[in-house]
């Protein structure tokens, strides 16, 4: 592909051109800019915004469907933008509402440059899909918030990837939650994701069902949970097509800010901290290109000026 054909890509093109790789697409989950920057800086193809992620980071809440639906789209926005060659899948819980909620975010998901993003069964004040207690909605409305985005997709000419989520393998079963998936894919979904699997015979049944079909799995490894594990290695071999870190950057921030603040608050600082420079972590948050943009417009300013003169 040319330069020109790539720079044309939409952001959904660009997550449509990964997954027709046949690879599997490890994707952290990241949250804020900070997160998003350090991820790209270590050269991740492919972003997840974590919605547990932007609820704790943003409003400082548990994923228990607190978060909006405009805190979504305004955290996705600006993660997608920092470097629109690198695709995000959103989190887009249930849609936030009934299927004109639905159709909203997805246009507005399409509008700040997702490349994707996941739309779940779970009762409006849903959880985290690995706590207890979840509860889903019947068939027809899971369905309907599905056709909403479809539809959305095509008012909008837009190629962005519809992610058919289902949390009802906890509430209704292997069979039932399979069923699910099946018929979001025949109203237009592109990728299934079975949420909480943790057999190994769950993850086995969950694969073969949609071997050959064309359509990619998506697998949520949510370290720390009772979710069955498997590594990336073993991602390829089941012919996962996405895999999600939603913890990736959330345990390892929560584990070191909490111990270098209880070493400050006992009056001892971090060592750590003294390695890193403030121009270090600025520059991770593209200080230097910033910098040569600025140096071009000002030598531009320059030679306006003397010309005029
Ligand atoms: C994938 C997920 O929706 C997320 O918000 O990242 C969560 C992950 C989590 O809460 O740790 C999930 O429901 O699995």
């Amino acid at each position: 592909m040319s330069r020109q054909q790539e720079l044309a890509l939409s952001p959904g093109g660009r997550l449509r051109q990964l997954l027709a790789t046949g690879k599997t697409l490890i994707c952290p989950g990241v949250y804020d800019g900070f997160s998003a920057r350090m991820a790209l800086t270590v050269g991740f193809e492919c972003l997840y915004m974590t919605g547990a992620g932007v609820s704790m980071s943003r409003i400082g809440m548990p994923d228990i469907g607190l978060v909006t639906q405009t805190e979504m789209v305004d955290t996705a926005g600006m993660i997608a933008n920092i470097d629109p060659k690198t695709p995000l899948i959103a989190d887009a819980d249930t849609g936030y509402g009934t299927a004109v909620n639905v159709a909203r975010t997805v246009e507005r998901y399409i509008t700040v440059g997702v490349a994707g993003f996941h739309l779940e069964d779970q009762v409006v004040t849903k959880r985290c899909g690995h706590l207890n207690g979840k509860e889903c909605v019947g068939l027809s409305e899971y369905l309907s918030r599905i056709k909403a985005a479809v539809e959305t997709r095509e008012r909008r000419k837009s190629d962005i990837v519809i992610i058919a989520r289902t949390d009802s393998l906890a509430t209704h079963g292997l069979d039932e939650a399979l069923y699910r998936l099946k018929e979001a894919v025949k109203v237009g979904a592109d990728v299934v994701f079975l949420e909480a699997i943790t057999t190994k015979a769950q993850l086995e049944t969950y694969c073969d069902a949609f071997r050959g079909t064309g359509v990619a799995t998506l697998y949520n490894r949510v370290q720390g949970s009772h979710g069955y594990k498997i590594t990336p290695k073993e991602a390829e071999q089941y012919g996962l097509g996405i895999m999600l870190y939603p913890a990736s950057c959330l345990v390892p921030a929560y584990t070191g800010i909490t111990s270098a603040l209880q070493k400050l608050r006992m009056g001892v600082e971090e060592e750590r901290s003294e390695r890193v420079a403030p121009l270090e972590i600025f520059r991770v948050c593209g200080m230097d290109e910033i910098q040569e943009r600025e140096q071009g417009v000002n030598d531009w300013a320059r030679a306006f000026k003397k010309d005029s003169e």
